[in-house]
């Protein structure tokens, strides 16, 4: 099966002598959902939006399901459909109106059993009247998605979805990926939730400074990285950690308020326990515990660290 989106060497240096890619090479298949990790500034924005033609590449090519992006820019960007981060919508259309004037930019006819689906399934349908000013954030989300799904495109680009979005919508967000992928819709999302990666993608590239250092099956990646952390919030701020648990790789958080142990989820024996008795016989008084997963700055640090 050829890759309905394949990158070959693309560089990126903007005017300003900022190299924000460095010779990118990935190949996605089609009905994948593919998350592109990585800390602020690492280069996804860029990426996507030299696919989607609106940064020009230094260098490289780039194909969409066998057209090229820049000799067959018309075709190509007619089957990607793009949702930016950045809500840009005109506030005094209707929901309806927004999304029927969207198909039309690509020329496409009227259908609309099409559009009233993707109302529905955006649970915009109620809405479809209303002006995009008297909606909330959420909604106004949403209607970037209809938008971007209004001329039936095979790719879909989601740039942060859930930045900033609620439970509800996060949830109704994922819901509405997987239902794409059933259509056989390749979905490219962007994030920095580690926990989105892994709800929803088969396969997530880590971007890194404008390098991709690492592409894999989610469930791999999981398996490898999956580390947890304990969070332990003191009555007593430290300026440092006691000696008496030097043998343990804790850090200090929040001005000497919290204490942080990192630990491997699959670990037979996390040594949590341990831990807690160890503080308890230093004399350490806490208030709260919380555990969680890693953050993915964390994991990139390990990522570096390990020499990945
Ligand atoms: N128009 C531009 N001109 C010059 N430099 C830019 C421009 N756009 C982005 N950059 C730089 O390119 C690098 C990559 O930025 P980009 O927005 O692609 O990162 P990102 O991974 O999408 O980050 P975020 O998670 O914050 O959205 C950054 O160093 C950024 O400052």
């Amino acid at each position: 099966m050829s890759p309905v989106l394949s990158i070959s060497a693309v560089t990126k240096t903007y005017k300003s002598g900022q190299t924000a890619l460095h010779a990118i090479d990935l190949a996605v298949e089609k009905g994948e959902i593919f998350a592109l990790l990585g800390p602020n500034g690492a280069g996804k924005t860029t990426l996507i939006s030299i696919i989607c033609g609106l940064v020009s590449m230094t260098s490289g090519r780039i194909s969409v399901d066998g057209h090229d992006i820049i000799t067959d820019y018309r075709a190509a960007r007619g089957i990607i459909g793009l949702v930016p981060q950045e809500i840009s919508l005109d506030i005094f259309a209707t929901v309806e109106n927004t999304v029927q004037f969207s198909r039309g930019l690509f020329g496409k006819s009227a259908n609309p059993a099409y559009i009233e689906q993707i109302l529905r399934d955006l649970s915009l349908w109620e809405k479809r009247g209303a002006r995009v000013n008297e909606l909330s954030g959420g909604m106004k989300r949403r209607v970037m998605i209809a938008k971007a799904l209004s001329h039936e495109p095979d790719i879909l680009f989601l740039d942060e979805p859930t930045a900033g979005v609620d439970v509800n919508l996060r949830r109704d967000m994922w819901d509405l990926v997987r239902r794409l992928r059933d259509r056989g819709v390749t979905v490219i999302l962007t994030t920095h939730y580690l926990e989105e990666a892994e709800e929803m993608a088969d396969r997530v590239g880590v971007i890194d400074r404008g390098r991709l250092v690492l592409v894999e099956e989610t469930a791999t990646l999981m398996r490898k990285m999956g580390k947890r952390r304990l969070s332990v919030t003191m009555q007593q701020r430290m300026t440092a950690i006691p000696p008496a648990l030097s043998g343990w790789p804790l850090r200090l958080e929040a001005d000497g308020e919290r204490l942080v142990y990192e630990f491997d989820a699959n670990a037979p024996d996390t040594g949590m326990p341990l831990l807690l008795r160890e503080l308890a016989a230093a004399g350490i008084d806490y208030k709260d515990l919380e555990t969680g997963r890693s953050s993915l700055e964390d994991i990139f640090v390990g990522l570096v660290e390990s020499g990945v």
